[in-house]
């Protein structure tokens, strides 16, 4: 199979520090941000420079090799103090994306398994983590794909791709995948308010890829498949729950119901390291609020009349019984639910 657009990542290490592609300011910037210490990453994922949750795990692993290079070389003999309180600030920075907590435990369990400078090791485990999504991504594209059958066309919400990920993407990738094997129509993308990862992220990446690309607003999703336009919805996931519910970007849950009620396919592509087996269901997964101002306003202009409030979950939980399919890199789950996940992880 082609592997399509290799070139784009979101991140990168470098003898400087961190880079990051500033995503905020994509597609009309391509600007990156060099970053060189732990608190300066933890805001950046607060602040959207970096988003998606693997994307999100990936660099908060590479943030550990920075608090172990500043903890180490100001204190060698007591480093481990400062470095679980840098941990656990990088870990607060984004609260639904689980892959941020799996990436911080991996890497402070390792640090603190070590004697002497963690630094290279550490290093060499980050980029382990990078190299690991990406083959994930890989394997999940060509699992996604083979579900799809030929002639199809899919609507796609938030952005999944590399810039989500360590490169590649999640649905994202399945898609590429499906569109490299010649099986796709046509592939839609909700704009996803309010950040617009879909009319800012996703067309980007698609058009980069010479993939056509048509984007609608999110109310419109539904209509779409009430016109019989689309065989299958393909998402990403923040946080897999033990029972198969999803947690994925705000508007996830309506293009489901919408879905089954139109008898379109729906399916979750996501890497295991956003599985949380120790989460029961749904409704114990943190769904993150963000500031009404992302809502009350657009492109940094107000959009709404004065003294208006704005209601902004980042994400919200799909109930495991409006999944057709969840596909990770270890295996695919038809109709999920607390059995099926649990001979998938072990
Ligand atoms: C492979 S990305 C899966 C999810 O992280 C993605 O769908 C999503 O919801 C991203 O939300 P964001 O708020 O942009 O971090």
């Amino acid at each position: 199979m082609e592997k399509l657009h290799d070139a784009i990542r979101a991140m990168a290490w470098t003898d400087a520090g961190l880079e990051l592609l500033d995503q905020r300011k994509l597609p009309l910037a391509e600007s990156w941000l060099v970053l060189c210490d732990c608190a300066s990453v933890a805001r950046a994922i607060r602040d959207m420079v970096v988003r998606g949750a693997p994307a999100i795990g990936i660099t908060a692993a590479y943030a550990a090799v920075l608090a172990a290079r500043e903890r180490y070389a100001r204190q060698p003999s007591d480093w481990r103090t400062g470095f679980a309180i840098d941990m656990q600030n990088l870990a607060q920075s984004r609260p639904t994306a689980v892959n941020l907590v799996w990436a911080v435990e991996r890497m402070q369990q390792l640090a603190f398994s070590l004697n002497g400078n963690p630094v290279p090791v550490l290093l060499s485990e980050a980029q382990a983590i990078h190299e690991q999504d990406i083959a994930a991504n890989y394997t999940m594209g060509e699992r996604g794909a083979a579900c799809i059958d030929d002639g199809s066309s899919v609507l796609t919400h938030c952005n999944t791709g590399s810039l989500a990920t360590g490169g590649y993407g999640t649905a994202l990738g399945v898609i590429r995948s499906a569109w490299s094997d010649n099986k796709l129509n046509a592939v839609y993308a909700d704009e996803t308010r309010p950040w617009l990862q879909g009319a800012r992220l996703t067309a980007w990446e698609l058009v980069q890829d010479s993939i056509p690309v048509t984007l609608l607003v999110d109310g419109a999703a539904a209509w779409l498949m009430q016109q019989g336009r689309v065989q299958w919805v393909i998402v990403g996931s923040d946080r897999i729950a033990a029972n198969g519910d999803v947690a994925n970007k705000i508007g996830t849950y309506a293009a489901a119901v919408a879905a089954r009620h139109h008898g379109v396919r729906f399916m979750v592509v996501a890497p295991s390291s956003t599985v949380d087996m120790g989460t029961a269901c749904g409704a114990d997964i943190p769904i993150e609020m963000r500031a009404e101002q992302e809502v009350l306003s657009a492109g940094g202009q107000p959009v709404a009349a004065n003294g208006a409030q704005a209601w902004n979950p980042a994400f919200d939980i799909t109930p495991a019984e409006l999944i057709d399919v969840i596909v990770t890199e270890r295996g695919i789950v038809e109709h999920p639910d607390t059995v099926k996940m649990r001979s998938l992880m072990v």
